[in-house]
């Protein structure tokens, strides 16, 4: 009989509903997705699950009150066949090279990219419909650590980090707005979604990828590695959660930051937190260079995505989008692009989805880039001939001011493998379409206006149709970047009509002037009734 090769219980851990003979576990039946609270403490691996009861009456009692849930958690720990190493990143098939995921390294012997690789074959004893089953059981709860929209997906994340060691904050999960209004006024679409990845617990996507990260941090701590804290180089975000995650473990965190490059939000979050700042009066590029020489002398590990960990997480946006579509697939999928870590996880994602039977295809992916850094644009448009960094001017989306990104093979590869596009945004475009967004009821960052631009822009040129199931992937809170907004709206920027400016409306404290303004105001809302 084959060993159940996962979860201990049926708690959140839906399994085979009889140990299957063939290398290919059946669909768990549905009895099994009734969560039943253990009641023994036998190991759950080599225990056959009993089937739910049926009756509606059954009952779920809390735990006890002097057991937490990373305590229950442990009592439902299992053991399973999966495990996941570096391998060196698009490696020859005839390569040997690899590493446990408990060594420091960032590169592969040649000084190449690495990625995280995990052992296909055991995931594939299980079918695309178990894997759904078990993902959707996991969703909306607070079992420890599934509640997260990453560690939902722990088999195929950190498959052997332990509950204890994981650092999360319940991340992911994040709405996936249908843009109703904004579709139909603005470019006639019916099927148009924003993947709000920022609406996340420090503001944008990066906690999906710091949260793998550290929890990897916080083990290599436990087994004594020559770790005393994380650093990172940064626009704002990635620090904002390293800062954040580091501080919930006690862990300390060090970031540089491009000195006046980014906004007071993302600034005040490190130092909240208690990270140690530097400011360093060089770009993020230099910041970047500056991380990897120190990281390589001292014992500070390597937080940047050029860090195949944070990757991990950051693909399990791919997957949450396939599971809110019910596992159907979109066509396009537009992503803003900076150092292009992200581009390549949503690759990742979805072709984990298709390679282990969830889906049948991966949508087409669009990578957007501001004009002003536009390293990777300039790349596609050459016909991906040879690749020069850039020196990235000053952007509105200064999150994605990069002119040498880190993930460009790895960008490279994810496009060339989803027939991929890479489109880029004027200033005025990104604010023009920020200002768009939000007049629909949405409060975007100035990188998913970035990447509203490529929508407006191939929608323009046919390439992606009227009825087009189409994803832009919205990286930050808009909050974050209240003083873009505020030019913007005060029609204060240099060269830009600010076509969708709504400045407020001075007006005297008295009532007939008050009423004055009202009425034109209405009227010209009737008008255009
Ligand atoms: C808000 C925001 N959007 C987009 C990006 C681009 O992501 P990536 O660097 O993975 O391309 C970043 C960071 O670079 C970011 O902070
Ligand atoms: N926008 C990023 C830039 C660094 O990207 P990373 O994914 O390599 O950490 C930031 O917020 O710092």
């Amino acid at each position: 009989m084959a060993a159940s090769p996962i979860f201990g219980s049926s708690f959140l851990s839906p399994q085979p509903l009889h140990q299957h003979s063939s290398a290919t576990a059946k669909p768990p039946s549905t009895t099994y997705f009734i969560p039943i609270k253990a009641t023994t403490s036998s190991d759950p691996a080599t225990t056959p699950p009993s089937p739910a009861p049926q009756s509606s009456n059954h009952l779920k009692h809390r735990r006890s009150a002097d057991e937490n849930i990373r305590d229950e958690a442990r009592r439902h720990n299992a053991a399973h066949n999966f495990s996941a190493k570096y391998v060196p990143f698009n490696a020859d098939p005839i390569s040997t090279e690899s590493y446990s995921l408990d060594e420091i390294v960032y590169r592969s012997r040649s000084g190449g990219l690495l990625d995280v690789q995990h052992d296909m074959d055991a995931l594939k004893k299980f079918d695309g419909q178990y894997w759904r089953s078990l993902f959707d059981s996991r969703v909306g709860k607070t079992t420890w650590p599934y509640g997260s929209g990453v560690w939902s997906k722990k088999e195929w994340v950190l498959p052997e980090i332990g509950g204890d060691d994981i650092v999360s904050a319940f991340e992911g999960n994040s709405n996936l707005f249908w843009a109703e209004r904004f579709g139909k006024q603005f470019l006639g679409m019916n099927d148009l979604w924003v993947k709000h990845c920022g609406i996340s617990h420090t503001g944008s996507f990066k906690d999906l990828g710091m949260t793998v990260l550290v929890s990897q941090v916080n083990r290599l701590r436990k087994l004594n590695r020559p770790v005393v804290g994380v650093g990172c180089a940064s626009t704002g975000d990635t620090s904002a959660a390293l800062s954040a995650y580091c501080a919930a473990a006690g862990i300390p965190s060090i970031v540089f930051l491009p000195a006046n490059k980014i906004s007071i939000a993302q600034l005040v979050q490190p130092i909240a937190n208690g990270a140690f700042v530097l400011s360093i009066d060089t770009d993020f590029d230099g910041c970047m260079q500056l991380i990897r020489e120190v990281t390589s002398e001292l014992p500070i590990y390597l937080a940047n995505s050029l860090n195949s960990l944070r990757l991990e997480g950051q693909k399990t946006a791919a997957i949450e989008i396939l599971q809110q579509f019910d596992w159907e697939v979109p066509d396009w999928v537009i992503v803003p692009g900076g150092n292009l870590g992200n581009i390549y996880a949503f690759y990742k994602g979805f072709h984990m989805c298709k390679e282990l039977g969830l889906v049948d295809r991966i949508p087409r992916l669009v990578c957007a880039q501001a004009s002003n850094a536009n390293p990777l644009y300039l790349h596609y448009k050459s016909g991906w001939k040879d690749f020069k960094p850039v020196k990235a001017g000053t952007t509105f989306a200064s999150a994605i001011q990069i002119g040498d990104p880190v993930s460009i093979d790895r960008a490279v590869f994810a496009l060339k493998n989803s027939n991929g596009i890479v489109e880029e945004a004027t200033e005025e475009e990104l604010m023009d379409a920020m200002a768009q967004a939000d007049s629909t009821g949405m409060f975007i960052c100035p990188h998913t206006g970035v990447a509203l631009t490529a929508l407006f822009k191939l929608r323009q040129s046919g390439v992606i149709g009227p009825t087009d199931r189409t994803v832009v992937v919205s990286t930050a809170h808009g909050l974050k970047f209240t003083q873009s907004k505020v030019d913007y709206h005060s029609g204060e920027i240099k060269d830009m009509a600010c076509r969708f400016a709504n400045p407020p409306v001075q007006v005297k404290a008295d009532f007939g002037s008050v009423m004055d303004v009202l009425k034109t105001y209405l009227m010209s809302k009737e008008s255009k009734h």
